[in-house]
């Protein structure tokens, strides 16, 4: 069984060049969703960790089960506008565009133990972004797991050192 068979690589999506690779074809198989979930929960049961925030909108199907299955909080990080309360907000770049993405203000306390999750770490813009604001709101880094990595991107690299990264797969 390996993971890689379930995800869907489709070219050039959403623009030329792109090599997108899609989760929805693990995602719709339960057995291997659970699987998928349950490997990362293996992968980060050395750290201490008070909350999980994933980023809008694939971070919620890999952060909300993860949350779930080691009992602690979800925070979502969502893009610019969706969130009703008082908002933080930093801009960024990503692999095929530029987006903001947005946290209130009370959903890290501050001291807090925070592993981001993600379906996918491309350049690592979006996940510097959630740092930035999880720490803007005092909030600890601890990890950051993923389904998959894109290695050759180097996403790691804007990463700090401190933060462990966790990847069921590599392309
Ligand atoms: O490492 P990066 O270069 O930042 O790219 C990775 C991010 O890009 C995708 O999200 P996207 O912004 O496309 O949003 P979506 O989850 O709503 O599809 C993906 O789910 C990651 O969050
Ligand atoms: N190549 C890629 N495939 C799927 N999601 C992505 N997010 C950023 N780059 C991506």
């Amino acid at each position: 069984m390996d993971f890689k068979d379930y995800i869907r690589v489709i070219p050039d999506f959403p623009q030329p060049g792109i090599s997108f690779k899609d989760i929805t074809t693990l995602l719709k198989d339960g057995e291997m969703y659970r699987k998928a979930i349950n490997e990362l929960k293996v992968m980060v049961s050395d750290l201490k960790i008070d909350v999980i925030a994933g980023p809008e909108a694939r971070g919620f199907v890999v952060g909300a089960p993860l949350a779930y299955a080691l009992g602690v909080g979800f925070a979502p990080i969502r893009k610019s506008g969706k969130l009703p309360g008082e908002t933080i907000e930093v801009g960024y770049d990503l692999e095929y565009g530029k987006d903001t993405l947005a946290m209130h203000t009370d959903a890290i306390e501050k001291g807090q133990n925070v592993l981001i999750a993600d379906d996918l770490l491309a350049t690592g813009g979006t996940i510097a972004t959630s740092i930035n604001l999880i720490e803007q709101l005092g909030g600890n880094v601890v990890g950051a797991a993923f389904l998959i990595e894109l290695s050759d991107l180097n996403g790691r690299a804007k990463l700090p050192e401190k933060i462990d990264v966790f990847t069921l797969m590599n392309y």
